[in-house]
């Protein structure tokens, strides 16, 4: 890390220079929020704000219909948005990127292969198997494929290489948040299933849920959120191969995962009614389960990363809660909150799970994952 000396008349501190960063899709519903979260960022500079050609050449202000309820920073404000060209960001230590899905696919390429580190929401890459997909209080640990590329590039004397990591379906954030300490203390669970509450921010700005369509009703289908819920669940929480080259998924029949995803009149916290059942006999009881998720602490809180959650997740006792108002933004949005947690006459437990989609079910992720590869030396 490049270090800069400041004197500030009593000792001189080393502190770290600030890494710079860009944002892909910056005047989307992701996008708005990276801007929120890096504005005034400690290790990160945002400097290049990318989206698409219609937005290109005007000031931020100018090219972004701002939906969040804090006020756009202003040092966002007179940055001239380009268009998204590894060109145009090859000063970058880190890229984020909240693309459009139509698009993100050949424009991250093009930025991975100009050697760019690229943290991405978007959902193209995330089934290539020497890509991490990354939940990160859940399993960074998969960023050791990263580390091994750039090990072995280093050892070879070549460049430092671009690479990707692919940062979840935020529905599937919120589900695997509980499902990781479970597991580590209790051993599998081989069925699961979730019947999900999704907010409006999930489905973007454009052009976004329209009113007509979500006011007094729900929407019981959010095209293709089903079957990225049960696939990424298998692959967020399978293991690294021993030559740490890839992922190696959980298999149908090691876990069954069944998803029921509805649109409801919320703007932003994704809830989820979820039921599992453990493998191992006798189960745990519901208190030794609350006190597992009480006692979990993420790794990258560990490692001092400064936006990680200092409790991971909120086990509410309240009959009625977590509610999207009122716990959503517990640990800044970083954090879950799980509540209801009680025995199942199906399976072994039933729980209300609720995360910020935006924050820790999207641009807060991908924050966070570049914290840790800061951390781990790797940007
Ligand atoms: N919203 C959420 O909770 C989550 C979203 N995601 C994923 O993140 C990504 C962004 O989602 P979201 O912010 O909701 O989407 P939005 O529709 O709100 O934003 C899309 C962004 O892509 C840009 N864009 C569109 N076309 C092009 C193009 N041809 N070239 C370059 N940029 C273009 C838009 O720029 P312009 O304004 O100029 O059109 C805008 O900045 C998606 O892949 C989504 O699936 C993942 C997890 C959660
Ligand atoms: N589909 C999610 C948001 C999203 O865009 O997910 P993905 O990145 O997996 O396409 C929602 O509607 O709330």
């Amino acid at each position: 890390m490049n270090k800069a000396k400041l004197n500030n008349k009593s000792h001189n501190i080393m502190v770290a220079q600030k890494k710079i960063a860009g944002v892909l899709g910056a005047t989307g519903s992701v996008g708005q929020r990276f801007i929120l979260l890096l504005a005034e960022h400690p290790s990160f500079e945002l400097r290049v704000l990318g989206a698409s050609p219609r937005s290109a050449g005007k000031k931020y202000i100018d090219a972004v219909n701002w939906k969040q309820t804090d006020l756009l920073p202003t040092m966002a404000e007179d940055i001239i948005v380009t268009e998204c060209k590894s060109e145009f960001f090859k000063d970058c230590d880190i890229v984020f990127s909240g693309l459009d899905a139509d698009y993100a696919g050949a424009i991250e390429k093009e930025f991975v292969e100009a050697g760019l580190a690229v943290v991405s929401n978007a959902k193209n890459y995330r089934r290539e198997e020497d890509v991490p997909l990354l939940v990160p209080i859940v399993n960074p640990e998969h960023l050791d494929i990263v580390s091994n590329k750039l090990e072995k590039a280093k050892s070879e004397g070549k460049s430092k290489p671009g690479f990707i990591v692919c940062i979840s379906n935020c529905s599937t954030a919120g589900l695997v948040a509980p499902l990781k300490p479970l597991v580590e203390k209790f051993g599998p669970i081989d069925a699961l299933t979730t019947t999900t509450l999704q907010a409006i921010s999930g489905a973007g700005f454009s052009p976004g849920v329209p009113g007509i369509d979500i006011l007094d009703n729900i929407i019981p289908y959010i095209g293709g959120e089903e079957d990225k819920m049960e696939w990424e669940t298998k692959k967020i929480l399978g293991s690294i191969a021993e030559d740490k080259t890839h992922i190696k998924l959980l298999t149908p029949e090691e876990i069954k995962v069944s998803a029921q995803c509805n649109r409801v009149a919320v703007s932003d916290g994704h809830t989820e009614c979820i039921s599992l059942r453990f493998k191992n006999r006798p189960a745990p009881s519901v208190d030794a389960v609350k006190q597992c998720l009480r006692d979990y602490v993420c790794d990258a809180f560990k490692l001092g990363c400064h936006s990680a959650p200092k409790q991971t997740i909120h086990v509410l006792e309240q009959n009625d809660r977590p509610q999207p108002r009122l716990d959503r933004n517990r640990d800044a949005g970083y954090g879950v909150s799980v509540g209801r947690i009680r025995e199942d006459p199906v399976l072994d437990f039933k729980m209300v799970v609720l995360s910020h989609n935006t924050i820790i079910g999207a641009a807060g992720a991908g924050v966070l994952i570049a914290e840790i590869l800061l951390a781990r030396n790797m940007i």
